[in-house]
């Protein structure tokens, strides 16, 4: 959002008006806090749009040109800017660069840096929750074309970049937003900015997808405030020298950049913007990781949604319907932003998965160590974000002194850590840094409890330097002799009211009131009358002040002298505090899942090669915490058994689980039907749930599990609307079904729930079968197929690796009772209307429906049956589903034998067909 100013050049202004205009002049975009006395002022457009969306009063200035004019306090700036940023607004920060009361003539005054929603850390954000400012560029054209998506924390300065190439590269970039939800999102302005450019969309850019940038809307859809910038900046020639100048090195090769040329230049953005933006030196900004997206499992931005993986969908819901809420046991800010990111980046790299089951198996056994783990963190801190105020310089003596607490617990983690002995555990242990020398250094310059500010003094230490020691004993005894001072000068006057005391604008004096002033010595000179009182000051007065004063601004210059060095010190070790934050959040995390897996005795995962997803005895870990503690009663577990593609069987014919088939036996797709509220979409996003939690490394609520790695989990679940997004229901169902059947692989997990819902009976049944088929007998991929569509379970007639399943209900004489139970068979009738019933539906309605529903339900049967049965007819059956009568008379034309046919015969089948007909019709 971009607000305009009407501040014409005019030789009129005042002095401080001027060096307002030039900051508007230089903010355009920002709305500018101009800092007059105690009071950030806004002016002019500025003014008339912070009084309406702050509830301010507007004033005018310059009553004669009528400025418009609105202020707030300048110690509560802080609360009124995150307001604005929340709505999108920018705010240049126009400080006054010297004391009002030194200066000569108007005070300095410039802008010392410019907040926006993706760089001024928002106060209200949670631990676990990170602000990212992203960038997109695109770099290259026709088929080399590439975009990069690079994006910083500024609070913790995790930096990190990917890129998408081919056509699909800005619907993919999109996607990774989506899944990021950044605050703020930088892009070139690009000549297709128009409002003529189509949005784009997955599948739809051809060979210039270099020279087409998203439309604001498509970024503002993800939440995000866009920031567009001009052109140049996003070219590789200006970025990349950029980066490497920020990150201080020669090559970009090292941080794994090399050939992604588009990923370094939305980086190199990133760095432009801080710089022009002014938020600080940064010198904690010296990494940069690139990650590929099929490093890890893929989810895309709605199955992140979908699943609910660490946002409600919906936000009245509350966190109590994620996962991330269900396994967060973490200790520190670092292990729970890392659970956040890996339960939307879970890995792929078996052997990473199996050392960390190993590792949290190891604890989740030893109740001594793990519990010692976990209290041997306690109380640490959030090190990355006090780092990140270090490093923004905005972190005072406090925040220094929490940083140091926080590192002095490190060798305690360390020491515990090591007591475990898996290998992931051993390798944690060793590659954490203890930082003693720098916890140490902090703990000896600087006091237990400073004050908030340097302003006074009192934050370092005694001891750690000798001016400092000799000044404040200078004033300390100074203050001694004032009070002396105050006990003669009563006793030589008699009066027993006087007082020495101190102001900042006339320094120490002498207080006698009026009822006194008889009594006032001659060598007293006069320095205020007030209405009660006088006060005097004294030649000894006057050199004890110079000498006080003089010492105690000589020692806080001192301090802020030794803190600068402190603070140089701590961001030398950046790079150090960083790594110790990384792995400490690890073994965060991995005591987390530990302690998981022993408090709710869930199981380690067995990872296979062959494609094999086997769940025995299975429970949804949100729906079966969030049933025990509302008291709602208990989670039924329920089995899966899915492979993807035929394997040999093992060479004894042992079965691998006693009861469940052989993988090699497994369907690879599995079609459930049941009543409403019976529990289908329950037990789709179950299995997509362990497979996640699993490849996370983490224990699953299971009897047992048996899983070849997953490479895709991709979900098509209810009724997304979209509306503001332009796009029907029926349009984004079929969007995200098109994505499922263009990109899955044989490795992936498909969900599909209720496919075909949002369209015409028939054209979604046809959509449905069509879909199951393809992803039977093309893909193969793991599927879980939830439908209403009873038509569908006749397919596993002749669908060798296709299985019905059934979420079973106990028919009673009150009704119906959901059991919640899975298992093999098609459901014989969908109680749609006793579902309807219990939700209250009037009984003529339903009494009416079910005389309906009956009428149907005899035409249809018939006419699927014969559609379906018997399977060799499969060529022509997707064609034919609902006309039968017509394929009857095609197949005996079929039969016909032309050539020995007389024209006596052939004009009696004539006759013979258009009876059919017409008796069918
Ligand atoms: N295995 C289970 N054990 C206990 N309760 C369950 C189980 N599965 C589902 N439920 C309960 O039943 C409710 C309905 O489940 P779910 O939404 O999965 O049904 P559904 O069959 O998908 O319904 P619809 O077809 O209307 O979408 C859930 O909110 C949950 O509380």
């Amino acid at each position: 959002m971009t607000t305009t100013t009407d501040i014409s050049p005019d030789a009129g202004l005042t002095p401080a008006m001027r060096q307002h205009r030039a900051a508007k002049d230089a903010y355009p975009d920002a709305l500018i806090f101009f800092r007059m006395g105690d009071f950030y002022e806004l002016f002019y457009e500025d003014a008339v749009v912070a009084a309406r969306e702050l509830q301010l009063t507007l004033t005018a200035r310059d009553k004669a040109r009528s400025v418009p004019m609105c202020g707030v306090p300048y110690h509560a700036a802080a609360g009124y800017v995150q307001r604005l940023l929340r709505k999108g607004f920018r705010v240049a920060m126009c400080d006054q660069m010297e004391d009002p009361k030194l200066a000569k003539g108007v005070v300095k005054r410039e802008v010392t840096r410019v907040l926006t929603p993706g760089t001024a850390l928002d106060s209200t954000l949670e631990a676990s929750q990170s602000q990212w400012l992203a960038a997109l560029a695109a770099v290259g054209s026709g088929a080399n074309a590439c975009v990069g998506v690079a994006s910083i924390d500024l609070s913790t300065g995790e930096f990190r970049a990917t890129e998408f190439a081919g056509g699909d590269a800005w619907a993919l970039a999109l996607d990774e937003l989506g899944r990021m939800r950044p605050a703020e999102v930088l892009h070139a302005q690009g000549a297709s900015f128009g409002s003529g450019a189509k949005p784009v969309r997955q599948g739809e850019l051809g060979s210039d997808a270099a020279a087409r940038t998203p439309k604001p809307a498509e970024v503002s859809e993800i939440g995000a405030t866009d920031t567009p910038l001009e052109d140049w900046v996003f070219t590789d020639e200006y970025a990349l020298p950029l980066l490497r100048q920020q990150l201080k090195v020669y090559s970009l090769d090292g941080m794994g950049l090399t050939g992604h040329a588009a990923a370094g230049t939305a980086a190199g953005a990133i760095v432009h913007y801080l710089r022009a933006t002014k938020q600080g030196a940064l010198e904690h900004l010296d990494t940069l990781r690139f990650y590929a997206r099929n490093d890890a499992l893929e989810l895309d931005a709605v199955t992140v949604r979908h699943l609910e993986l660490v946002d409600p969908l919906l936000a009245s819901d509350g966190p109590q319907t994620t996962l991330f809420w269900t396994m967060d046991a973490c200790c520190t800010p670092m292990g729970k932003r890392l659970l956040r990111a890996q339960l939307v980046r879970p890995m792929q790299d078996r052997t990473a998965i199996d050392g960390r089951l190993e590792a949290v198996g190891e604890a989740a056994a030893d109740i001594r160590r793990r519990e010692a783990l976990r209290r041997s963190m306690e109380g640490v801190l959030d090190l990355e974000r006090l780092l990140g105020r270090v490093a923004l310089d905005s972190a005072g003596p406090r925040e220094v002194v929490a940083l140091g607490n926080t590192l002095a617990k490190l060798p305690g983690v360390r020491s515990a850590t090591s007591l475990l002995v898996s290998a992931r555990w051993t390798e944690l242990a060793q590659g954490l840094d203890p930082l003693d020398d720098l916890s140490g250094r902090i703990g000896m310059t600087l006091v237990e409890e400073p004050p908030v500010t340097l302003n006074d003094g009192g934050a370092i230490r005694g001891g750690v330097d000798g001016e400092l020691d000799e000044l404040r004993e200078l004033s300390t005894s100074g203050r001694q002799r004032l009070a002396a001072i105050e006990e003669r000068e009563r006793t030589r006057t008699g009066i027993n009211s006087l007082k020495v005391r101190f102001n900042s604008v006339f320094g120490y004096y002498i207080e006698i009131t009026k009822a006194n002033s008889k009594a006032v010595p001659s060598d007293y000179e006069r320095k205020q009358t007030l209405v009660n009182a006088e006060r005097f000051t004294t030649p000894e007065l006057k050199e004890l002040e110079q000498k006080i004063l003089t010492a105690q601004e000589r020692s806080v210059e001192i301090e802020r002298r030794l803190f600068a060095e402190l603070r140089a010190s701590v961001l030398a070790s950046a790079g150090r505090i960083r790594e110790s934050a990384r792995r400490l959040a690890e073994i965060d995390l991995l005591g987390c899942f530990a302690h998981m897996a022993a408090l709710r005795g869930w199981v380690r995962p067995v990872l296979e090669d062959s494609p094999v997803l086997e769940v025995i005895h299975g429970r949804h870990p949100v729906v079966e915490r969030h049933l025990e503690e509302s008291g709602a009663g208990r989670f039924v577990p329920n089995s899966l058994y899915l492979c993807a593609h035929e394997l040999t069987p093992t060479r004894d014919g042992r079965a691998v689980t006693d009861g469940a088939p052989e993988s090699s036996s497994h369907p690879s797709l599995a079609l459930i039907t049941g009543p409403n509220m019976g529990g289908k979409s329950t037990y789709l996003r179950q299995a997509a749930l362990l497979v996640i939690l699993a490849q996370c490394g983490s224990f699953v609520p299971a009897e047992r599990m048996r899983l070849g790695l997953v490479d895709r989990v991709y979900t098509r679940i209810g009724a997304s609307d979209n509306v503001a997004r332009g796009r029907s229901t029926f349009m984004v169902e079929m969007t995200e079904t098109a994505a499922i059947l263009n990109t899955a692989t044989e490795r992936s997990l498909v969900l599909l729930d209720e496919m075909g819902r949002g369209t015409a009976t028939y054209d979604g049944l046809s959509l449905a079968w069509a879909t199951v088929e393809q992803l039977h007998n093309i893909i193969g991929a793991r599927t879980l197929f939830a439908t209403h569509y009873h038509e569908l379970t006749l397919l596993a007639e002749r669908l060798a690796r296709l299985e019905n399943l059934r979420v079973v209900v106990k028919e009673n004489a009150g009704g119906i009772v959901f059991l919640h139970t899975v298992e093999r068979g098609a459901a014989s009738k969908s109680y749609g209307i006793e579902v309807a019933r219990l939700a209250g539906l009037p009984s003529s309605v339903i009494a009416r429906a079910r005389e309906v529903l009956k009428l149907h339900e005899r035409a249809e049967s018939q006419q699927v049956r014969e559609a379906v049965v018997p399977a060799e007819r499969t060529a022509s059956m997707q064609m034919t589903m609902f006309t039968p009568l017509s394929q009857r008379i095609v197949d005996r034309l079929e039969e016909v034998d032309v050539d020995g046919l007389t024209p006596r015969d052939a004009l009696s089948l004539l006759a013979e067909l258009q009876r059919e007909l017409k008796g069918g019709a």
